[in-house]
């Protein structure tokens, strides 16, 4: 609803109330709706003040609406009627303006942030485009090129930027309330006019149709498959190119179609989803709303290799001093060297100081003494790991958090190496961990909820998505890369090329396909992980076969390119061919081709055409029925928690949801029957069984992914 007082005789306020963001429900709408029109015929009100209850303007539409049949007065017609007003209207932004809560400000003849605001037009991330005006006012406010950044992009920006780009007219960090009533008064009876954006011309760039296609070939790219931001780059053609009306009606069509599409709801479920994995659980009860995270005022990072200089510039980039410690001096000045450039580049980015007063680097473990929490970031070496822990749990204090980074290793064992091992939580960061938004925070069986609370806080500090996870091999992420992965290499011993594999990943929407992420990252990563496992290496029992491993399918691929030095991008050749190493342009490569068929001849493997649906239901089938796997062993919460860590971490497209709710929209029994079919076909591959949860869910009528939650309980208390 909205509130309607009369305030220093002439002004009327109108502030919204839907608490927490002041979403734009059709009790929203009807109150502004009806408080407008009181305003605008009372003779005694001058100019009227809009503004949200509890510091915070308008988080946009009500998206819990989206999924109901729309009720109550529509928004266009509401904020049509602000701007047509023949009083001036005032919006004083404190808190957040996003989507519709912007659309609705610039309607307003005048804005007033606080210098704390955020302002915005994200709905594209939720598979939309500002479809209340926001597509056609705001190119005529601050120019076609700008409008069309914050559109496409959906970022925030910070008071001070609207500022510069002309989206607000005064920042302030005085009571924004009563600078916009002031301000009001002193604009009352000035012409109103040249104050409608919408009678206003959009300034363009001078080769427009040059620049619109740059912009549609770009948000192809970054996006691949997604159709909101190309709708947002049609939508704002039409401003630069139709009178304001037709432009609106161009709008209206393009929210449309996009409105009830498969994309649209993948992508609320994801803005949902990233919500429902805060509310965290564990299974012995623990939860977030039961136990108290501990405040940290000092933390350390042992470990500077890449990732833990990219943890230590997150602690620092969120205000939290950090004592960063290497074991050597040598290695301690190249970490320090490369973490105050990181500090210094990103502080440049966002016109900052680099907080470097915040980091102490050293490499005596006993300027530990003093932090609340150390997250540790050595090798990925069980003894080298547990000897650091063993060594945190005496120097540190007997209350300090003791987290570990390491991407699969058993937290247990390492909980187990320390005095108070409740204190012990995973911080499994992802890279480069300063820009990465996924943290997953694994629990074992004897980790306190309070150090399970601690750590998702701290995520939370750090910018992070933070998802509480259970603790296996690989935990959920990368336990279901797993699968993935053996199905890439497994079409390549049967007929396929990277190029053809990456491509079909690639058009389904993630950003790299396996192949080309493998050699980014670097081939020896999962060499490593593979000998510590006995599957390569000297841990193979002599005579076993090439391509069987503990009684099931093995492809030695992978590691005859290791052998060969080919380990990505870093040796100028891997899956692909680069320029030099260090090279990032991959090349297909006529060895590699040869390679693959000279290899499938001494294997006696026969090559045969591998179509790009057979990659993607291999590849995706069997990472979903993983994650069917991990929600039956408890090791996560629920589907919502896998796909805000595959969207998160993983580069699965967000316009497809999670892998999880890929499957739904699929339909569970299709995934089922393909995964029949190919366990059939290859019995040597036991991760295309179906796994039995996926079965339940196929027996009770597949039901929608929201209710998956209760199949799973009834599996686990049946355990
Ligand atoms: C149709 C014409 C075109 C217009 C389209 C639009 O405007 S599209 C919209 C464009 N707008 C956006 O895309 C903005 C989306 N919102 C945000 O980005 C953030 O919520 C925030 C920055 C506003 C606050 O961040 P924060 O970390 O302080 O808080 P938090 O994120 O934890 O949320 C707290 C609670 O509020 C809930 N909720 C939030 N917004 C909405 C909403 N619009 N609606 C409903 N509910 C909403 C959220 O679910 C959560 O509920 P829960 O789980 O407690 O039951």
């Amino acid at each position: 609803m909205a509130r309607y007082t009369r305030i220093a005789g002439s002004i009327a306020l109108i502030t919204l109330k839907n608490p927490p963001v002041n979403a734009l429900s059709a009790a929203v709408r009807q109150g502004i709706t009806d408080s407008v029109g009181r305003a605008l015929s009372d003779p005694e009100v001058e100019a009227v003040v809009l503004c949200g209850e509890d510091g915070k303007f308008c988080g946009g539409a009500d998206i819990k609406e989206f999924a109901r049949p729309m009720t109550g007065p529509g928004l266009v017609p509401m904020i049509d009627a602000i701007e047509a007003g023949e009083k001036p209207v005032v919006a004083a932004i404190e808190g957040v303006a996003l989507g519709g809560g912007l659309e609705l400000a610039l309607a307003c003849h005048y804005r007033i942030a606080h210098y704390k605001a955020r302002l915005g037009l994200p709905e594209v991330t939720l598979g939309l485009i500002p479809a209340a005006g926001g597509t056609q006012r705001l190119p005529r406010l601050i120019g076609v090129p700008a409008a069309l950044d914050l559109i496409t992009t959906g970022r925030h920006v910070s008071a001070h930027e609207a500022l510069k780009l002309g989206i607000v007219d005064r920042v302030t960090d005085r009571n924004t309330l009563e600078l916009a009533v002031e301000f009001a008064k002193s604009v009352s009876g000035q012409p109103l006019a040249p104050r409608r954006l919408s009678t206003r011309q959009p300034s363009c760039p001078t080769d427009l149709d040059s620049f619109l296609e740059g912009a549609m070939l770009r948000v192809r790219q970054r996006a691949r498959g997604a159709i909101a931001p190309v709708a947002c780059v049609q939508a704002v053609r039409a401003a630069a190119t139709l009178p304001f009306s037709q432009g609106m009606e161009q709008e209206k069509e393009l929210m449309a179609s996009l409105f009830t599409s498969a994309q649209a709801r993948a992508m609320q479920y994801c803005f949902f989803s990233q919500r429902t994995v805060g509310r965290w659980s564990m299974p012995s009860g623990a939860r977030w709303d039961n136990s108290k995270a501990q405040p940290i005022h000092k933390a350390a990072v042992i470990g500077l290799g890449t990732m833990g200089r990219g943890i230590a510039v997150s602690l620092v980039q969120a205000g939290i001093p950090v004592v960063a410690v290497e074991m050597e001096t040598k290695q301690l000045e190249v970490a320090k060297h490369a973490v105050t450039s990181i500090l210094e580049r990103e502080a440049q980015k966002r016109g900052k100081e680099p907080k470097l007063g915040l980091i102490h680097f050293s490499i005596d473990l006993q300027d530990l003494r003093e932090v609340d929490l150390v997250i540790e970031a050595v090798f990925e070496d069980m003894a080298l790991k547990k000897q650091v822990f063993r060594e945190l749990s005496s120097v540190c204090r007997p209350n300090a958090f003791l987290c570990t980074n390491t991407s699969s290793l058993d937290v247990n064992q390492l909980a187990a190496a320390t005095r108070m091992p409740e204190l012990v939580v995973g911080m499994h960061f992802f890279a480069p961990a300063h820009v990465m938004k996924l943290l997953e925070v694994v629990y074992g069986p004897r980790s306190s909820p309070v150090a399970v609370a601690t750590a998702m806080q701290l995520g939370k500090r750090l910018g992070k998505v933070s998802v509480a996870v259970g603790n296996c091999h690989g935990f959920v992420g990368n336990r279901m890369l797993m699968p993935y992965m053996e199905q890439s290499v497994f079409l390549l011993e049967e007929g396929a090329t990277p190029e053809q594999v990456d491509q079909a990943l690639e058009e389904f929407g993630f950003p790299m396909g396996v192949f080309r992420v493998s050699d980014l990252s670097g081939l020896d990563v999962g060499w490593k992980v593979r000998k510590g496992l006995g599957l390569t290496g000297p841990g193979v029992a002599p005579g076993e076969s090439a391509r069987i491993r503990q009684g099931r399918r093995y492809c030695p691929l992978p590691d005859l390119l290791c052998k060969q030095g080919r380990l990505g991008q870093k040796t100028g050749k891997g899956w692909y061919l680069y320029d030099k190493p260090g090279g990032r342009v991959a090349k297909s490569d006529p060895w590699l081709h040869n390679f693959l068929e000279e290899y499938r001849s001494q294997h006696g493997l026969q090559a045969h055409p591998v179509s790009q649906q057979e990659v993607l239901e291999r590849c995706l089938y069997s990472l979903i029925n993983e994650g069917f796997r991990i929600l039956e062993d408890g090791i996560a919460a629920g589907p919502e928690d896998i796909d805000t860590i595959y969207v998160f971490g993983y580069g699965w497209p967000p316009h497809r949801g999670g892998p999880m709710f890929h499957a739904g929209a699929v339909g569970l029994p299709t995934v089922l029957e393909k995964l029949e079919h190919y366990s059939q076909a290859h019995p040597d591959i036991p991760q295309l069984q179906p796994s039995s949860l996926l079965r339940r869910l196929v027996t009770a009528g597949s039901p929608p992914i929201h209710k998956w939650r209760e199949v799973v309980k009834t599996v686990h208390s049946q355990l």
